[in-house]
């Protein structure tokens, strides 16, 4: 069993990476989000837990608005698979860097393509580290059961290695990295909308999933306890979690690409955060799927934001230190 590697809980330093990434679904905004995030205060909230940042910018190379426009960039009916490869290859990068440097990497979207990214890194630099992923969404599609095309749908899938023999070329840096997601290392909570494909795979590798209907059942803190046994049976390992924000109901976080009704609380979600924050395990944070451009109100872009700064917050520490 391996220890943890740093304590980011006690040096307090951050790395926020930057992914102002749309290339893995169809919708314009969710790009906007890191900025907008700042905007409304990101860092002087980093800067009041007590932490110190630093700021990579990843993508900062590329010209993701050409590319994203680019007709040919297709392999069967799967959508931009050069722009989300390098985008999501150059993530991984600052990823692996920023626990490097000793800082934890709070990822912050874009659209949850990258979420192969920040998983991958971490599980290269954490073999025995556990995920949480909190999703209405299982975003285990491979390329032959995505019902959309949209590279959003299938990070876990990428993450884990499955199904590779018939994955679109580009993402052959993923097969020679040494460590790819196990199944028992991941769970999901939060989930309400999910393909059969996915459902199978889910059952067929034995996957831990709480969906709404455990929530329900047993109440956020049994499941949030549950998974975490499942993922760090030894209560010692890092935590990475990657939080799509259509987990939290829309009436809380509407301004998302593909919101679906009937899910957690603000306070449910906040509450994984604070709970994983308060055992100091948390090693990685991504935080995606914000979209101020689809509110349809200013209040919408408000609460939304706001959500995710809260999600920000709540793993940094606040109301537990
Ligand atoms: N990260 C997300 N919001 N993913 C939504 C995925 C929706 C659907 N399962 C698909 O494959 O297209
Ligand atoms: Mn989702
Ligand atoms: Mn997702």
């Amino acid at each position: 069993m391996s220890e943890i590697q740093y304590n980011y809980a006690e040096s307090r330093k951050v790395t926020v990476i930057k992914a102002p990434f749309s290339g893995g679904q169809r919708k314009g905004g969710v790009d906007e989000a890191p900025d907008k995030l700042e905007e409304f205060g990101l860092l002087t909230d980093i800067e009041q837990l007590g932490w110190t940042y630093s700021i990579a910018d990843p993508l900062a190379k590329f010209d993701l608005k050409s590319q994203k426009a680019d007709p040919t960039d297709v392999y069967g009916n799967v959508l931009r698979p050069k722009m989300v490869s390098e985008s999501c290859e150059a993530i991984f990068e600052s990823s692996v860097e920023a626990r490097k440097n000793g800082t934890l990497p709070l990822t912050v979207g874009g659209d949850h393509s990258i979420g192969m990214s920040t998983l991958l890194a971490f599980v290269n630099q954490n073999p025995d580290g556990g995920i949480l992923w909190i999703d209405a969404h299982a975003d285990l599609n491979t390329p032959e059961t995505t019902p959309s095309g949209n590279l959003h749908g299938l990070p876990v899938a990428f993450a884990m290695g499955l199904k590779e023999e018939n994955w679109p070329p580009h993402f052959d840096w993923i097969k020679k990295l040494p460590h790819k997601v196990k199944p028992s290392q991941i769970a999901y909570i939060g989930l309400r909308d999910v393909d059969a494909g996915e459902k199978k795979y889910i059952r067929d590798l034995g996957i831990t999933a709480f969906s709404m209907y455990h929530v329900d059942k047993y109440g956020i803190n049994k499941v949030l306890e549950m998974a975490l046994e499942k993922v760090n049976p030894s209560g010692k390992n890092p935590v990475h979690v990657s939080f799509d924000v259509d987990a939290i109901d829309p009436l809380y976080v509407a301004a998302t690409g593909t919101p679906v009704r009937g899910g957690l609380s603000l306070r449910e979600g906040l509450f994984i955060m604070e709970e994983v924050a308060a055992t100091g395990n948390l090693a990685g944070l991504d935080i995606v799927e914000v979209n101020p451009a689809l509110a349809s109100t200013e209040t919408h872009i408000l609460d939304t934001v706001n959500a995710g700064l809260s999600i920000a917050r709540c793993g940094l520490g606040e109301t537990i230190f």
